[in-house]
């Protein structure tokens, strides 16, 4: 197993323990020393996401009580997609039982890119959201770059704003928001206690949803990153170098137990539904990756459902809540300022408004300044 990670991925991963948790011996983690082969950890996002939600509805309870404000999220959703509607659904429940104030357009199939646009734009212009997502994809009549563009980057809680995905790509400089997947992706590696530093890791996909942002993430957290796509050339041989895997290809069971370095992580984000008559709804979800063949040679994997998805909503709730903190926050201090006078607010900036001194030091400011006109023009 490598270093540093868990036999219990689901507890060590809820409590978010800086430092690698104690082995207990957990069913699932057990690999027998006979065998070059390991049974994975089984990574429990479903577990993860729920103590993440639990700190964000402490935190939007602290700024309720504090300010008598709370974090609002838009989400735009275009068109009938069942699984869209699924999502959106899932995202305004959730953020009801966080206390975030859920806010919503809903357009038919035949909207027009100026009437989405206009719903984006009351959105960024509406003080009480501080969040705003277009669930994607959207009908192929819309220009997606125009509508995910339009979104105040301040308020781009799923992070596709260009701006955000520039600043995410540069070295130095820091996007105000990541998108939500890879994020969580990258937080369930983190809570797992899985290194990622100096680590080879192989992203499956460039999606700008998922493959390349979370070939960027990987990247600014020092692992060597390699994007494997649909033009590469014996995926599974750079597959097989990887100490990390993120599989996110879109394709079902397309990375293979001989594909994985044994003892690699796996971060599966596939979500493809294969027909099952055994299962009421006629279906079943499978990820990108062969579970059964990998989970037999892996260190840690997490399993689709029950893996990353539920991450993705987390991550969004936890980006609105921090949104809604900077603006609330914001607003407090730029009340607070213009209270104290229009005059003093021009004079001195903000972080060097400290209460009454403040008011004598600018006082002094003024009559020295007056003092020194007076003086210069005695001496002309
Ligand atoms: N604007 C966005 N659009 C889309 C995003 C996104 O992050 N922003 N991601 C995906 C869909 N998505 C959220 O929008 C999403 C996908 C899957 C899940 C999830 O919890 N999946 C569960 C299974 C759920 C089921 O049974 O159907 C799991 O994997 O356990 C949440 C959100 C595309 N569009």
């Amino acid at each position: 197993m490598p270093e540093g990670i868990s036999t219990n991925i689901s507890a060590a991963a809820a409590s978010a323990s800086p430092t690698p948790s104690a082995p207990t011996g957990s069913a699932t983690a057990s690999a027998s020393p006979a065998s070059p082969f390991m049974k994975a950890n089984i990574i429990d996002g479903k577990a993860v996401a729920a103590k993440i939600r639990e700190e964000i509805a402490a935190k939007v309870a602290e700024l309720k009580a504090k300010y008598n404000r709370v974090p609002g999220l838009a989400v735009v959703i275009v068109g009938d997609r069942k699984d869209s509607q699924t999502y959106v659904r899932m995202k305004r429940k959730a953020c009801e039982e966080v206390g975030i104030a859920p806010f919503g357009a809903d357009l038919p199939a035949t909207a027009t890119q100026e009437e989405v646009l206009e719903a984006v734009r009351g959105f960024n212009d509406n003080p009480d959201v501080h969040g705003i997502l277009v669930q994607l994809p959207l009908p192929k009549h819309i220009d997606e770059q125009a509508v995910l563009g339009a979104i105040s980057v301040e308020k781009d809680v799923d992070g596709f704003h260009p701006l955000n995905i520039g600043r995410l790509a540069m070295k130095g400089r820091e996007p105000l928001f990541a998108p939500c997947t890879p994020v969580g992706c990258m937080e369930l590696l983190e809570r797992c206690n899985i290194p990622i530093k100096g680590k080879r890791a192989v992203v499956v996909g460039r999606s700008n949803i998922v493959g390349m942002p979370a070939a960027l993430l990987l990247n600014k957290r020092d692992a060597t990153v390699t994007i494997c796509h649909s033009a590469t050339k014996d995926m599974e041989s750079i597959v097989r170098q990887a100490d990390i895997i993120i599989a996110a290809a879109g394709q079902a069971q397309l990375v293979r137990g001989s594909w994985v370095k044994p003892g690699a992580a796996i971060i599966d984000v596939g979500t493809n539904p294969v027909d099952d008559p055994s299962k009421a709804a006629g279906y079943r979800l499978v990820g990108d990756v062969h579970f059964e063949e990998c989970k037999e040679v892996a260190g840690a994997i997490t399993p689709v459902p029950g893996g990353v998805g539920p991450m993705t909503i987390a991550i969004l709730l936890r980006n609105t809540l921090d949104s809604g903190e900077r603006f609330i926050t914001r607003d407090v201090k730029s009340k607070e300022s213009s209270r104290k006078g229009p005059l003093l607010s021009r004079l001195v900036p903000e972080r060097e408004q400290l209460g009454p001194w403040s008011v004598v030091a600018a006082g002094s400011l003024l009559a020295g300044a007056a003092l020194q006109r007076a003086l210069g023009s005695r001496r002309q």
